[in-house]
């Protein structure tokens, strides 16, 4: 057995015995912290993985917790009979609220949770069926069969075993191809470039959030066995988010570490503040608030981040020695139409930034995009690729009009691309970014992640990951954190990803921008070599040498405007190119003029 599987084998023997052997004094606070930890696991999922902060998790508690409460007290429900409806009431919410909150961004966001969190909290204290602010009362506890579960220690047991569960759960779900996407959603430019509909899984990301919440807050009313608002309301979830920072909301540990600390450092704040102090009052509220300031200042990671310094690591994951292929996609014959650009153009404010540009492709060419700085070529790939809106023309991609397509949608037809500025998720390994690529080549769901019934899928992905990453040259640094690989090798990992997406049409931002010499050359190697594979492939680069050496064709641009096409040897001799890159003689950054060197009047 592994360090880290012993490891976490000692901790859930520790959790288990734990009721038996601690006084009963110790049992209560454990068990709100295994409460808390419900929470805080989809706080992980939502903030940590997916960048969403929520100021509202608590009403979501509040929402499943009143459905027991009414459906047991009210209608003579039996508890376990209102698990799934309290559950299925729980998300109903979570859906239509994260519809209308998740396509918000930063501050928006927040605001939008903490409106919804308000609302709810008024609501429970408003509708007579919920008992107003005093709520409800004699709510039954939790009972199999006969025997009922008053016992804390009982108590303890279930609520810790579905911490357990939400855990290894969660963690299946990080570790599989949906997870990858949960994990890309912090860049929502590189999550829909590789097929992934961002708002669609940002919901799935709020509403299981939303469902730990709920399963909280059913227990929370059978533990408690009242109901009224106050710890559903927006000082709850700011406790609750709390938590999850100061335990660390990128490390899922962080969400039992964080309720652990932040429930026994107030508490002793609680008892010993007055004793020390001679005053009584809430003064432990503000040295609490100033610990926790001290706490996020001194550790913004969260202590889980320290302590797993200590921990056994995790052993990265590994692709199998081999699998069974995935199916590739057909390209096109070579020499086909592959892209069609006519006549486009983008206006940003009073600058034409791409001005009535034309230019076809043919399968299985290799064609250059060049210009000097500020041409265009950027914003040009981004119209190609759906990242921004043309303001007039139209680009058909293997015969379909793509122009007004979401960027997912074209990559879907097979539009694979790399970043000018590198976009790879920095604590992924080069492995499981490169498996991101193949990310629209799998189609197990969320459930079966979570059960592990994806591992044949996930084989598959992960050889496919494998072998791009040898293809490039990174076969050996599949290992390594994506973070902490040299720029040149992130960009290589980059077209490792794009290769591992099977494109028909591969675009590439600079490419080879931060390459040395030799790495260049392997470059310039590997893409000769899938142009001789029938791929197809357009290329912004500053470096001329680069390439003049590998292009069929080139198209330059200036201002916008396309000034030169055709293949090296006719744009090196045409006085239009000279020009423009005359003109940029004194950019010190790029030296354009390298690869031009031999028609310099
Ligand atoms: N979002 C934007 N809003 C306003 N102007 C923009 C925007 N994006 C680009 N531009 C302008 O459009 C012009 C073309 O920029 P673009 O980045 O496409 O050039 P480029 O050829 O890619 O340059 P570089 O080689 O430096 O990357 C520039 O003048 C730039 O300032």
């Amino acid at each position: 057995m592994s360090p880290r599987r012993l490891f976490i084998a000692g901790a859930v023997a520790l959790f288990a015995l734990a009721p038996f052997v601690l006084p009963i004094g110790y049992v209560t606070p454990l068990t709100y912290i295994g409460l808390s930890a419900l929470v805080c696991i989809g706080l992980v999922l939502m903030t940590g993985v997916a960048a969403m902060t929520s100021f509202g998790q608590a009403a979501f508690c509040g929402v499943a917790a009143y459905s027991t409460a009414v459906l047991t007290t009210q209608y003579g429900w039996s508890v376990f009979a209102t698990l799934p409806v309290a559950l299925a009431v729980t998300v109903l919410f979570a859906v239509a609220l994260g519809a209308l909150t998740v396509r918000l961004a930063g501050h928006y966001l927040v605001l939008g949770t903490l409106a919804w969190g308000i609302a709810l909290f008024y609501l429970f204290a408003n509708i007579p069926v919920l008992g107003g602010f005093n709520g409800i009362t004699d709510i039954p506890p939790v009972s199999i069969g006969e025997a009922a579960l008053t016992d804390p220690r009982d108590f303890y047991l279930l609520i810790w075993g579905l911490v357990g569960l939400a855990m290894l759960a969660v963690t299946n779900l990080l570790d599989s191809r949906i997870g990858r996407a949960m994990r890309s959603l912090p860049s929502e430019v590189l999550a829909e470039s590789f097929g992934v509909s961002t708002a669609r899984l940002k919901l799935i990301v709020f509403v299981l959030a939303a469902f730990l919440a709920g399963l909280s807050g059913w227990l929370q009313a059978h533990y408690v066995r009242v109901v009224n608002p106050s710890p559903f309301g927006v000082n709850a979830s700011i406790d609750y988010l709390f938590m999850a920072v100061i335990g660390g909301t990128g490390n899922l540990g962080g969400a039992i570490l964080g309720p652990a600390v932040f429930e026994t450092v107030r508490t002793w704040l609680r008892e010993w503040l007055p004793l020390l102090t001679g005053r009584t009052g809430s003064y432990e509220i503000t040295a609490f608030g100033l610990l926790v300031i001290i706490l996020i200042q001194g550790a913004p990671a969260g202590l889980m981040s320290f302590v797993s310094r200590f921990l056994p690591s995790k052993q990265p994951v590994k692709a199998p020695a081999s699998a069974p292929a995935l199916p590739r996609r057909p390209l096109p014959e070579r020499g086909t139409p592959l892209l069609e650009v006519d006549c486009v153009s983008k206006v940003f404010g009073g600058l034409r930034a791409v001005d009535d540009v034309s230019f076809d492709m043919k399968a299985g060419e290799i064609l250059g995009l060049i210009g000097p700085n500020g041409a265009g070529k950027s914003t040009l790939f981004n119209l190609l690729t759906g990242v921004a809106s043309l303001t007039s023309g139209t680009v058909r991609f293997m015969g379909t009009r793509i122009e007004t397509l979401a960027q997912r949608d074209i990559a879907a037809l097979g539009v694979g691309r790399t970043f000018q500025h590198v976009q790879l998720r920095p604590q992924m390994s080069a492995l499981e970014n490169a498996a991101f690529g193949a990310n629209l080549r799998g189609s197990a769901g969320v459930f079966a992640a979570m059960a592990r019934a994806d591992r044949a899928e996930e084989a598959q992905i992960l050889r496919v990951a494998q072998d791009q990453l040898e293809r490039v040259g990174l076969g050996h640094l599949a290992d390594v954190e994506a973070g902490n690989l040299a720029l040149g090798q992130q960009r290589v990992l980059e077209i490792a990803r794009a290769l591992a997406f099977d494109p028909a049409l591969l675009l590439l931002d600079e490419p080879a921008a931060g390459l040395r010499h030799q790495e260049k050359q392997d470059l310039a190697a590997l893409l000769s070599d899938l142009r001789e594979q029938g791929l197809s492939i357009l290329l912004v680069e500053h470096d001329m040498d680069f390439v003049m050496n590998l292009v069929d064709r080139l198209v330059v641009v200036d201002f916008g405007v396309k000034i030169a096409e055709g293949d090296p040897a006719s744009v090196r001799a045409n006085p239009r190119v000279i020009e423009a890159y005359l003109g940029g003689v004194d950019d010190p950054i790029d030296g354009p003029l390298d690869g031009l060197a031999e028609v310099r009047p």
